[in-house]
């Protein structure tokens, strides 16, 4: 295209030199001077509008989506319900499908050929966040590793995290929280024996001890850790509820100021909350002078405090959002996903009848769980991939952002768009799945197709590339934890006058289960004893 302009550029100026050496009269003289004056320019600039068309023509279209209503968009038509409503309209639109919401255009991703375009093939463009002015608003201005953006100051907070909090080696040596926490959780339950349970709650409860124990250790005791664990409860369902709806501050910047749902000033005041508290823990633990803990394990706070003062750029800012980030992400991710496994066992005995053959056979009916035995544990290791197939605790992953518009399954993401990465509905195709409603552990056996590593786009509950869960080994070790000490420890029944379990979903960014699970146990081992240890 170039060479013959120029070509054509040469030819013209040859003509018109002719002529002018033909020309006689002055007049007609600077018409040709004029004229040769301007056509070069005037060349140029048809050749940048026609090289332009010609991009413009190569550029691949936007995906197919839903019209949507001027300036609105598709906001009116939203469904409280994301995940499933979003998988309804991609079997319209196809896997890659975009969705204006006011100023904002999200692009939603249901198929493991995009996903693996977008986690995978373009990794690096795709490891931004979308931040949200909830996130903002809970993660002190997006100091944590969920909302940082991709880039140094991330890296080295989930360098932190991932090594030093959550490896594997850290993970062992605060067993014994965990282990502490889960037989006063079977003590209660016994105390409970044959009436109905909230177990969803003590699920919560549960967790939240486990994680608030790593955290400080037992720099706080007695009455006001109660009163802190039943604080965290509610300030991390706020917060988890407010981080999950549409708020118009996202859709249109411009009346940010407003804060029309006035979602961030009550995240103002949750973290505000939650500042509160740590400061405090912070202070009496400071006080502790460093000391070990009176269990003798080095806690999660410890390392951080070490942190503080050995890493180059290491704040307290980000020291309070990584606590945040254990606190909001992974109680509520671990809590529902057990909760989920309870319900969907119960519903089917013959699953509920096998997974306490295989524990008694691994751990024996006169010892009690321990997490050792985990490894043997194959088929309830199935309960639990089969329970983040059907309820992956964030069905649309964390919004992804590209850093730079690029093409995936044939068409453009622009540079700034919000991604939802429906895991939901990918785990719930029939192409991919066979009876994919149905509840059925048998499918991870006997093979390692299935792994959560993030290679497989078929099957990912803990995301995949750089922005993969954080806490995958810690998640692991509490869901296995809690469903076998529970299913060991006791049989459990429906409360009198059920048949069924429901097991509807609420969205949110953390999918939960709509009613809480209220069930009966009934102790299950002979040795009374076992129930107070
Ligand atoms: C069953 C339990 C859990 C599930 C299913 C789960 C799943 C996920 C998913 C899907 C993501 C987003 C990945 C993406 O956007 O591509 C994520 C991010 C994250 N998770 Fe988990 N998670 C669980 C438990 C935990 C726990 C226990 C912790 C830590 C205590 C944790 C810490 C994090 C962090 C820090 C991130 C952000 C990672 C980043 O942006 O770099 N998660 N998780």
């Amino acid at each position: 295209m170039a060479s013959s302009t120029t070509d054509s550029i040469t030819e013209l100026r040859k003509a018109f030199l002719d002529a002018w050496s033909r020309c006689s009269q002055v007049n007609q003289r600077l018409l040709v001077a004029l004229a040769l004056l301007l056509l070069p320019p005037t060349l140029i600039f048809l050749n940048s509008i026609l090289f332009g068309n010609s991009k413009r023509r190569l550029q691949a279209p936007l995906p197919p989506g839903p019209r949507g209503l001027p300036l609105l968009g598709s906001l009116p038509f939203l469904d409280p319900e994301l995940h499933s409503y979003l998988a309804d309209l991609s079997r319209k639109y196809g896997p890659i499908m975009k969705l204006q919401l006011g100023q904002k255009l999200a692009v939603v991703i249901s198929s493991p050929s995009t996903a693996r375009q977008v986690l995978k093939d373009h990794d690096i463009i795709f490891a931004n966040r979308d931040v949200p002015v909830a996130g903002l608003a809970a993660s002190y201005g997006g100091s944590d590793i969920v909302w940082r953006p991709y880039g140094p100051e991330w890296r080295m907070l989930r360098k932190v995290c991932v090594l030093k909090m959550l490896s594997n080696t850290t993970l062992n040596s605060v067993y014994s929280f965990r282990r502490k926490e889960m037989r006063s959780t079977v003590k209660f339950l016994w105390s409970r024996a044959g009436s109905t349970v909230d177990i969803g709650s003590q699920l919560f409860l549960n967790v939240m001890n486990v994680i608030t124990t790593m955290l400080w250790g037992d720099t706080v005791h007695g009455e006001e850790r109660d009163i802190l664990g039943a604080e965290f409860r509610q300030a991390v369902a706020e917060m988890t509820l407010l981080l999950g709806i549409p708020n118009l501050s996202d859709f249109f910047p411009a009346i940010r100021r407003w804060d029309v749902q006035r979602v961030e000033r009550k995240l103002g005041v949750l973290r505000t909350k939650f500042d509160t508290i740590f400061e405090s823990i912070i202070q009496q633990r400071l006080k502790m002078d460093n000391q070990e803990s009176q269990s003798g394990a080095t806690d999660f706070l410890q390392i951080l405090l070490k942190m503080k003062d050995e890493e180059e750029g290491f704040t307290i800012t980000h020291l309070k959002a990584l606590l945040m980030d254990m606190i909001v992400g992974g109680t509520d991710t671990s809590s529902n996903t057990t909760e989920f496994a309870m319900a969907e066992v119960i519903n089917k005995p013959e699953i509920m009848a096998k997974a306490q053959k295989e524990l008694d056979s691994v751990v024996g009916k006169d010892s009690i769980v321990e997490e050792s035995h985990i490894p043997k544990l194959q088929y309830l290791y199935a309960i639990m991939k089969e329970t983040l197939r059907l309820h992956p605790a964030l069905p649309l992953l964390v919004p992804h952002c590209p850093s730079e518009s690029v093409t995936v399954g044939g068409y453009t993401v622009p540079e700034g768009s919000r991604i939802f990465v429906n895991v939901w509905a990918i785990h719930r195709d029939p192409c991919i799945w066979e009876n994919p409603l149905e509840f059925d552990p048998e499918r991870f056996l006997g093979s390692n197709k299935y792994d959560y590593s993030g290679n497989d786009f078929s099957y990912f509950p803990f995301g995949s590339g750089r922005r993969i869960c954080a806490g995958t080994a810690m998640a692991e070790r509490m869901v296995m934890f809690s469903l076998a000490t529970l299913l060991h420890s006791f049989n459990w029944k429906l409360p009198k006058g059920l048949n069924e379990l429901d097991l509807d979903e609420k969205f949110g960014i953390v999918l939960k289960k709509k009613s809480s699970l209220a069930v009966v146990p009934t102790p299950r081992l002979a040795n009374l004893q076992l129930y107070h240890e």
